[in-house]
Order: structure tokens, then sequence, then C-alpha cells
């Protein structure tokens, strides 16, 4: 069986007497990729604001592989090996693609250093891992600048991933994508499973069929359903929940 890589227990905030988040209760397992669905409001930001550190809470626990990582600073909880994408100010834009990942992969803390001897042959390996996993090797050499929005999406990724974090937390990843930047981003997402353990928060119902083995659903602040993409679908509760958000009908 899988070690329980991330754990919620009854896990919850108040903002001024509203609760957000209302006891939550949640374990992804290593290498699972998990999905997280709600209509507006329903709390997925305020939940993914409370694992990452960046609200404290109120009620109950983060276990991050046991240790209780409840109400730390934002950089322990990263530093502890929760990565969020989109809060690291990651992308040097003035740097290559290649370069970019040489940094965040590198133990060594000088970049300059770094970028004035080289990296090391290890580090290098992982690089070309990651630019493979992510689907930068054809823009490897390209500046960071000049990239898509989807390039730059992948990218940041990327330079998550090189950061070796325990748990990545991918809020709305598809946001902004083309429909080809958006099936791509599922190809590497379902690349990642097994290898990393992801929380994602996603409301595209095509790209969320296409990636969950597991979904989670949250309504008012709390945990609505559970269960395969095929459960939640036919789950009246949700549906009731969530069709009159357009949320779980296919656009078309
Ligand atoms: N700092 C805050 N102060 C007061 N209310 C807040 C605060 N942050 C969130 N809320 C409220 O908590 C509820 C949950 O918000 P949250 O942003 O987590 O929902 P969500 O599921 O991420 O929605 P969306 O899909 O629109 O991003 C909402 O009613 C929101 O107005």
């Amino acid at each position: 069986m899988s070690a329980m890589a991330l754990e919620l227990k009854s896990l919850g905030v108040s903002f001024g007497g509203f609760k957000a988040v209302d006891g939550v209760s949640l374990q992804v397992a290593e290498g699972e990729l998990r999905v997280l669905l709600g209509a507006n409001g329903a709390g997925k930001t305020t939940l993914m604001d409370l694992v990452s550190g960046k609200t404290r809470s109120s009620e109950g626990r983060v276990e991050l592989y046991g240790a209780d990582v409840t109400n730390w600073p934002e950089y322990r909880v990263a530093r502890a090996g929760i990565g969020r994408k989109f809060q690291i100010p990651s992308v040097f834009r003035e740097l290559s693609v290649r370069q970019n990942l040489c940094v965040a992969a590198t133990r060594e803390p000088s970049i300059v250093r770094n970028l004035r001897w080289g990296f090391d042959r290890q580090d290098g390996t992982r690089v070309d891992e990651i630019l493979a996993l992510t689907g930068l090797e054809s823009v490897q050499q390209r500046q960071a600048a000049d990239l898509s929005h989807g390039h730059t999406q992948w990218l940041e990724l990327g330079l998550l991933i090189a950061q070796r974090p325990k748990v990545i937390l991918l809020d709305e990843p598809t946001a902004g994508m083309t429909q080809a930047e958006t099936r791509k981003t599922a190809q590497i997402l379902k690349a990642l499973r097994g290898r990393h353990t992801i929380l994602v928060v996603e409301h595209d119902m095509a790209f969320v069929r296409d990636i969950a083995e597991r979904i989670t659903v949250l309504h008012l602040g709390r945990v609505l359903a559970e269960g395969s993409v095929a459960e939640i679908e036919r789950d009246p509760r949700v549906r009731q929940a969530y069709l009159g958000s357009h949320g779980i009908a296919s656009p078309c």
C-alpha cells in the first residue's frame, strides 16, 4: 500500500464567523493525482491556502508524511516539501528554459557560480528528465521571456518539480490556455502521476475527465463527495450542487 503523502484532518477556517472551509478531511496517497472540484466559492482556493500556509487554519491539522505542518509559515511549509505553483517567483526571464531549470535543480545556492562554472552532471541529467517530462525539450535554448503562455506554465511546473517537492499543489493549471495547450497539460500531468503527488484544483471538466483517477468535491466548504470520475458524475448530490453552476456538465 502507498504511503500517505498528504493528510488533512478536520481542517477549517472562518472569516468573520463564515466557515469558508469547514472540517475537511482528505488523504492523498504518494504518487496520486487528486482533483479538487467545486463550484465558485466552494472553498477550493482557501483549502489550498490552508495547506500551503498562506492562511492560518482555525481548526484541524495538515500532515505531510505524518509530520504536523499545520499553520507553519509559508516558507517553512515550502521547505518541508509542499510546493505550490504560481507562488514562487521562479522564472528568470532573461535566462533560457534550460538555464532556469538548471538553477532550480542545483543544490548549489550561488546562481552566478553555477552559470559561470557549469552545473554538475547529476543536475544536468535531472534537467534533461524534467525537460522531457514537461515537453520543453524543443524550446530549451529559448529565453524564458519569449515563451508562449503554455510553455511558461510548463516551465513553472518544471521549476517546481526541480525543487523536489513531496507534494505539488496546482491551482487551475489550464487557466488561460488554448485547447491544444490544455490537452498537452493533461498529458504532462498524466506523465507525472505515480512519480509525484499532486493535488490540483480544476474547473475544466473535459480536462478533469482526462486526468483524474480520484476526485474530491467541495461544496460550501465541506467535502460533498469523493470517488472516481464516473462515481462523481452520477452522484445526485454532486449533480444537484454543481449542475446549476454548469460545472459537471460537458460544455458540448
Ligand atoms: N479572506 C477572506 N475573507 C472573507 N471571506 C473569504 C476570504 N477568502 C475567501 N472567502 C470566502 O470564502 C468562500 C470560499 O472562497 P474560495 O475562494 O476558497 O472559493 P473557491 O472554491 O476557490 O472559488 P473559485 O472557484 O471562485 O475560486 C467564498 O465565499 C469567499 O468569498
